[in-house]
């Protein structure tokens, strides 16, 4: 395929991901003489919504359910002899950090006694406490947990409590992710009750059949229910298993509390940063993007739909739909991020009435086998390589050139930041994707670096996205010019079609730049950044209401 005429460069230059807007983040305090926030972390987005666990962030409980472990296991372990006919070893603090801390109740008896290669049956929630089962054991350990907390009372850690109001006095949404059954026991007694938005502890967790901590299911749900995006959520932790869960779920920041000198093993499990105390973080404020047509001010289409409907009475729609973050919501991994049912039979139909393509960063054949409907147009890589219907099969003329320089790059990339926990390396045909969303912080300055060198040596273009750095062929092509290309390729160059484009990234906008004058350009976004898109819708939800109303417009029509 050839350039279509001169169009514009490129778009804007967007930068990172521009999500920001009305949100605040947590940084380490600065005890320089200005005590100024220094340069702003380029990889910032801000964050809308905060998640704690209780037992040992809030509230000094730790302790009393440490000790409780110790007094159980003691006792258990003092009764048994191993096969050799020798004592076990006494239940250590290690043992506690290890194989305990953090887990739902039960998980955590079954975990250390595998450690002891202990096996007992699972038992029953109602068994009793003195049932050696691994169900009665741990009610065992809530019983002396119980008995501890009648005798001390709950001690809450001020520095948090103030933390927590402050977040909540500037309307950031906060959550309580507690594996423990006893949280709201918990929560009464240290007069906390109310402090939090929304609650999943133990017995929610055990209600709603969600996996514990080390997996993320609990703070997922707690995520969805303060309807925030992980990636514009917080997490802090003190145990190793909690922030194993943070870092699996996707979490924008996770923060380890280190109050029992773990920091090195929070910082390997994935903490971006470890504190003793919150009092050592500062909350700053994100400032909305200033002086650019921001998302936040564009109508809603869902709003104009009627409208951009009524334009279809007379002319004919060529439907353009980028695929992460549009068609399907933006998740941990790229492999995750399946169609649903609904908005495929909505793509169907829509393709029965108009040219529907789909003009996505993936390769190609991924987003057709993800999409999984003939009919339909795959842009992939960027727009670099094309298929369709009645043998359409198009890639640039200069890509080719390039493959072994990606190559190159890939095993570049391999060697250089492979063994960095929750890189993801995604090669596309003609283009690659390195993927930070899982990364701890401190590590993504090496991989923007070494994305940075891999392009540079070996004549490659290096752009931005979702979490995302990618490589592409040095050309002057872009998913704008992939559009332009395919208007004219389908014969929808006429004055009666409008180009209606929707898309949520960076690289989108060079298809709304193209389009610019000449058709419809969505922005898929909940935030404040700046965009040459007309119209927004807030999600994947939205994107599916409309295309459907425009599916059932155009299907009146006949
Ligand atoms: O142009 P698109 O169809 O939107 O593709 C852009 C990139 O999307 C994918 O990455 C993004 O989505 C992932 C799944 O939700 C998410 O984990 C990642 O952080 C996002 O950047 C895809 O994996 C890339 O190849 C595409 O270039």
């Amino acid at each position: 395929m050839r350039p279509q005429g001169e169009k514009r460069a490129s778009s804007l230059e967007v930068g990172q991901s521009a999500d920001a807007g009305h949100r605040w983040t947590a940084a380490k305090r600065r005890h320089s003489k200005a005590m100024s926030p220094g340069p702003a972390d380029p990889h910032e987005e801000g964050y809308a919504a905060f998640l704690f666990d209780l037992d040992g962030v809030v509230t000094n409980t730790a302790q009393l359910h440490a000790a409780a472990w110790k007094q159980l296991f003691d006792e258990f372990l003092a009764q048994r002899t191993n096969r050799r006919g020798k004592p076990y070893r006494a239940f250590g603090e290690e043992d506690y950090r290890r194989f305990i801390d953090g887990m739902p109740r039960y998980e955590g008896v079954r975990s250390f006694l595998v450690s002891r290669k202990i096996s007992l049956p699972h038992g029953d929630p109602a068994d009793p406490p003195d049932r050696e089962t691994i169900c009665g054991l741990g009610n065992r350990k809530n019983r002396f947990f119980q008995e501890q907390l009648a005798d001390s009372g709950v001690e809450v850690f001020e520095t948090s409590v103030a933390f927590i109001r402050e977040l909540r006095r500037q309307g950031v949404k906060t959550a309580l992710v507690s594996s423990s059954k006893n949280a709201s026991a918990v929560l009464d007694a240290a007069g906390l009750k109310g402090i939090f938005d929304v609650r999943i502890d133990g017995v929610e967790a055990e209600r709603l059949s969600l996996a514990g901590k080390p997996r993320p299911d609990t703070f997922l749900e707690a995520a969805r229910r303060l309807e925030t995006p992980p990636q514009h959520s917080v997490v802090i932790e003190d145990a190793i298993a909690g922030v194993a869960a943070g870092r699996a779920g996707g979490f924008g920041l996770v923060i380890g509390i280190d109050r029992t000198g773990v920091a090195a093993a929070m910082k390997a499990k994935g903490a971006d940063i470890v504190v003793e105390d919150l009092a050592e973080l500062e909350l700053r404020p994100i400032p909305p993007i200033q002086n650019h047509q921001t998302a936040d001010l564009l109508p809603d289409a869902l709003s104009c739909t009627a409208g951009i409907c009524a334009l279809f009475s007379k002319k004919r729609p060529a439907v353009f739909l980028d695929y992460d973050g549009t068609l399907t919501p933006i998740v941990a991994r790229p492999e995750l991020a399946v169609l649903s049912a609904e908005m495929r039979g909505i793509l169907a139909d829509l393709a029965s009435h108009c040219h529907v393509a789909i003009v996505s960063g993936r390769d190609r054949a991924e987003v057709a086998r993800l999409v999984g409907l003939d009919g339909l147009v795959y842009a992939g890589s960027h727009g670099f390589d094309i298929a369709g219907p009645d043998g359409l099969h198009e890639e640039h003329e200069g890509a080719s050139a390039f493959l072994s320089a990606l190559d190159r790059a890939e095993a570049l990339l391999q060697a250089e930041i492979g063994d960095i926990e929750g890189v993801l390396l995604e090669r596309k045909k003609f283009a690659i994707a390195v993927h930070y969303r899982l990364v701890a912080r401190r590590q993504i300055t090496r991989i923007k670096r070494a994305a940075e060198t891999a392009a540079e040596r070996h004549g490659l273009r290096q752009t931005t996205g979702k979490k995302v750095f990618e490589l592409r062929p040095d050309l002057d092509w872009d998913k704008g010019k992939a559009v332009l290309w395919l208007l004219s390729a389908l014969d929808l160059e006429a004055e009666d079609v409008v180009p209606l484009y929707v898309g949520d990234d960076d690289t989108d906008e060079d298809a709304f730049a193209a389009l610019s004058g000449r058709g419809i350009g969505i922005l898929v976004t909940n935030a404040a950044r700046h965009t040459l898109a007309q119209y927004k819708l807030s999600d994947t939800q939205a994107v599916e209401q409309f295309l459907g109303s425009l599916s059932r417009k155009l299907a009146r029509r006949g």
